[in-house]
């Protein structure tokens, strides 16, 4: 048996794009996704967020759910086109649907913990350049100023990006995620520009000196294993750590982009002239928490004709139906890493989760795999705990199976089972485990 601390935040994630649907709906206009997702070929089966989980209009039933797993908080994100369908032109109406969702949140006695950016970059931004237009900085920072005026007070936790990585590198470099380019010189300036405007949020949120509410970033986090005691195998592991990590943990906990990456990159994209002087000050204003998702390792091996000196290789352990290696152990490594090497202030586990093929029997799911996935990482995460480790919460992706990017709906992260056809839900046998986990605040073994 392992006890959690007392106030130790259990929650759960979604976000806008993967489960609102209602895309026309109060003045919302189309996001990069809504595009990129109509576009042939572009996600499983042609698969949109049109509908998704209907959360727009279903929100106090899915809330319902919250409470009777007895989650304390809840993370959730803002879809952009909601608040500036139109660059500049501020919408009420797509502002009042998420203060409805507070006000019912905080009914429920649920910690709302709002993340500004989650991917659905309106279109019109998307057609001034997105990311690639350094003006995306201030497009964010009226929409982030917007956003702590109306409900600052009211949010004790905000998030500016989630996964700034798959933001940029995934959209604009690998090219899987919207809008779809495939141009490693974008990605970087795309990254630097959404870590740009990470810093200048930060600053106006310090200046409106909102009581009681604290801000951070959401960083995906892939710890690195050689696959075997080569030297070049290191080397590979330690490029394939400053590809997924380092890019972005260095930026804004050292205020400097990693040197070794730099030469790595500047054969392949030349000057980094998208850089100005005093942008690594602005990117390394002091957060208050750092939130990490984390689900799986890579394992790398040397291999002289990649960008980055390496190619994953499959790992031992069992897979996850997205295919990823199941390895608890590596979110206990990852964890004493970032203490060790970039910050002891409070962490947030604030992505873990496992897509599983789920069965519904006679209105029942049995997830026993994705209970054990849940388990045996928050078994690390005490030990991290109790090593002294500043972990203060762990938010379960998902409460409900979803849209799940370039997938579509063909994977399901939920504890909740989402019958699309019908929009029933289902709690799993992952959501009655996890109130138990929380009502008790133990891991029974
Ligand atoms: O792939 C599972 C999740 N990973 N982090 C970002 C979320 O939007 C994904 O659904």
């Amino acid at each position: 048996m392992a006890n959690f601390p007392k106030d130790f935040l259990f929650g759960v994630a979604t976000s806008s794009y993967q489960i609102e649907g209602a895309v026309n709906e109060d003045g919302r206009t189309p996001s990069i996704w809504d595009t990129f997702s109509k576009i042939k070929g572009k996600t499983y089966n042609g698969d949109t967020g049109d509908i998704a989980c209907d959360h727009y209009h279903r929100y106090k039933e899915d809330i319902g759910i919250l409470k009777e797993i007895g989650v304390k908080a809840y993370r959730f994100s803002i879809a952009w086109p909601r608040i500036y369908p139109e660059k500049g032109k501020f919408n009420q109406k797509g502002m009042d649907f998420y203060k409805k969702l507070i006000d019912e949140l905080l009914k429920n006695n649920i910690k709302p913990v709002a993340t500004i950016y989650h991917w659905d970059l309106p279109q019109w931004a998307g057609d001034l350049g997105g990311w690639l237009n350094r003006d995306s900085i201030y497009w964010y920072s009226e929409y982030s100023q917007k956003l702590f005026k109306e409900i600052g007070d009211v949010v004790p936790m905000w998030i500016t990006h989630n996964e700034p990585w798959c933001a940029s590198i995934l959209s604009y470099g690998i090219g899987e995620h919207a809008p779809g380019h495939k141009d490693y010189r974008e990605a970087l300036i795309a990254a630097h520009h959404i870590l740009l405007s990470h810093g200048e949020a930060v600053k106006i949120f310090r200046d409106m000196n909102i009581k009681e509410s604290q801000i951070g970033i959401t960083l995906n986090l892939t710890p690195a294993y050689p696959a075997t005691e080569k030297e070049e195998d290191y080397l590979a592991a330690k490029y394939a750590d400053g590809f997924s990590n380092r890019w972005f943990l260095d930026p804004i906990f050292k205020g400097k982009y990693p040197v070794d990456m730099i030469e790595l990159y500047k054969k392949e994209i030349g000057e980094f002239d998208f850089i100005k002087n005093e942008d690594l000050g602005i990117i390394s204003q002091p957060i208050d928490f750092l939130g990490i998702n984390f689900y799986s390792r890579s394992i790398v091996k040397y291999d002289e004709n990649s960008l980055i000196k390496g190619e994953a290789v499959e790992g031992p352990g069992k897979k996850t139906d997205m295919g990823w290696e199941i390895s608890p152990e590596s979110l206990y490594d990852l964890l004493k890493r970032i203490d060790k090497e970039y910050t002891n202030m409070p962490i947030y586990i604030t992505e873990n989760g496992a897509a599983f093929k789920d069965i519904v029997n006679k209105d029942e799911v049995h997830d026993q795999e994705r209970i054990e996935y849940v388990k045996e990482h928050l078994k690390y995460a005490i030990k991290f705990i109790e090593d002294g480790g500043n972990l203060k919460g762990y938010f379960l992706w998902s409460l409900l199976d979803n849209f799940e990017w370039a997938y579509g709906y063909s994977k399901r992260f939920g504890i909740v089972y989402v019958d699309f056809e019908t929009q029933k839900r289902i709690l799993k046998d992952s959501a009655i485990w996890y109130k138990e986990v929380i009502n008790k605040n133990l891991i029974d073994n």
